[in-house]
């Protein structure tokens, strides 16, 4: 039978996190990497999520990658679509949640869609179109510090409206809390009104649950991973979803274990700190990057001497102050393309000396290493921790991976990670 829900995500670790929430719902779901081609087969799956990195690249770029694989998806059959972002808006005015959410409607033929970044189960909520993180508001959380999208407005009414041509409405709480059929019917007075992107408002599971039931005939939908909780359900109502009790099976990998972490977010330096306590780590030195040194050779000569003392670290991550400097000597988007193209070399590196077991932090850390490993698809298994689910690539080497957005994860992440994978 052919995919039902169709997803493009604007990063890797996005893409796995919708997909860990798809497959907890029982949907049967495969992460393909990059943009699918005419050669492309289509998996056995309920849903595919196509994994871009385009989060933080050109406007036009973001649109052209997003648009050529809705194609890809409209041929595989998939009868819904769902653009997904982070939870924390990632984005500039410049683009990319705008300009892509634009072109996906103008390719769907749909004047109305809605944008849910909420994530309760991560602390992302919105209220009155104002996102938290936590108990602060999101430019007042770490997320104003972010290297490459530093967020610093949480009216996300405003913030879209910065970024698209087409209205930004508001769907309130009121009309969210009052459930599924109250929220279908605004969003019919939003199309018969000129149409437009709307914000909705979702603090609780039960919101997203009531959004899901209320987006059911809409062709797009685009937000966080939680928006996608209640899909499931719409699809097995249809009579479209079988249930599926194995949708998160793994084969199991043998092979030496690593931790790689590119992300600078506070949960991640927290991690890092934890699992400093019990295994070696090494700190990838920007600046001697940027002077040309070995530092990719160096590092992989000091993973391959500490192989018998169990999983490495290997990092890139610094606090904001230090990250600031390094940006205003290298430049931002410089020091970032930079570290990403030295993990890559690493995760390379390491892979060819036998590790088969790989934790990577960070969203455009992950894109980079997956990449660079030749990674066409990924099969998704069961949840390590919200949003962040075990993977196995497909085709080629097996390599057991988990992505971790920065933000995502318990202090024990890289360890927990390490035992659960399969
Ligand atoms: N020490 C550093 N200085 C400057 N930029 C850094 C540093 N370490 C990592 N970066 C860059 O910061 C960005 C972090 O983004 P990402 O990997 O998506 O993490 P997150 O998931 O936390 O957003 C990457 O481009 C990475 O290369
Ligand atoms: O929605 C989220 O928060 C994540 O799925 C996500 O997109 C992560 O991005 P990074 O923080 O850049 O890893």
């Amino acid at each position: 039978m052919a995919p039902i829900l169709g997803c493009i995500a604007d990063d890797f670790t996005g893409a796995t996190d919708l997909a860990n929430m798809l497959v907890r719902g029982g949907m049967r779901t495969v992460q393909l990497i990059g943009v699918p081609g005419a050669a492309t087969e289509i998996p056995e799956a309920d849903a595919i999520v196509v994994a871009l990195k385009s989060r933080t690249n050109p406007a036009a770029e973001a649109v052209a990658q997003s648009r050529e694989s809705l194609r890809w998806l409209k041929g595989a059959g998939c009868r819904q679509f769902f653009f997904k972002y982070c939870s924390t808006f990632d984005s500039t005015d410049d683009g990319n949640i705008g300009p892509v959410t634009d072109a996906l409607m103008e390719d769907l033929g749909t004047g109305v869609t809605v944008a849910c970044p909420a994530f309760p189960e991560n602390g992302r909520t919105i209220f009155n179109g104002h996102l938290f993180v936590g108990t602060q508001l999101l430019s007042d959380s770490p997320m104003r510090n972010h290297p490459l999208t530093p967020m610093t407005d949480s009216n996300l009414v405003s913030v879209l409206q910065r970024q698209t041509k087409k209205q930004v409405k508001l769907l309130q709480f009121t009309t969210v809390d009052a459930g599924g059929e109250a929220i279908s019917a605004a969003l019919k007075v939003i199309e018969s009104d000129g149409g437009g992107i709307a914000i909705v408002d979702a603090i609780l599971d039960n919101h997203l649950e009531s959004i899901g039931y209320g987006v059911r005939d809409l062709p797009l939908i685009t937000g966080g991973s939680g928006v996608a909780i209640g899909l499931p359900e719409n699809y097995r109502r249809q009579g479209l979803l079988a249930d599926s009790s194995a949708a998160d099976r793994l084969p199991s990998i043998e092979g030496k274990a690593a931790v790689l972490a590119g992300s600078c977010s506070v949960a991640t330096l927290g991690q890092i700190e934890r699992f400093r306590e019990e295994h070696p780590a090494l700190a990838v030195d920007a600046l001697r990057l940027a002077r040309g040194e070995d530092v990719v050779g160096e590092a992989l000569d000091w993973a391959y001497g500490k192989s018998a003392e169990g999983p490495v670290l290997i990092y890139a991550s610094q606090p904001a102050e230090k990250v600031r400097e390094i940006q205003s000597e290298l430049g931002r988007a410089e020091a970032g393309a930079l570290i990403e193209d030295a993990m890559a070399g690493i995760a390379r590196g390491l892979v060819d000396a036998g590790v088969r077991r790989l934790v990577v932090a960070g969203g455009e850390t992950s894109g980079a290493v997956v990449s660079a490993l030749g990674v066409k698809g990924l099969q998704i298994g069961a949840q390590i921790d919200p949003g962040v689910p075990a993977t196995v690539s497909l085709g080629g080497e097996q390599i057991a991976l988990a992505l971790k957005s920065g933000n995502f994860g318990g202090q024990d992440f890289f360890a927990k990670a390490l035992a659960e994978m399969p």
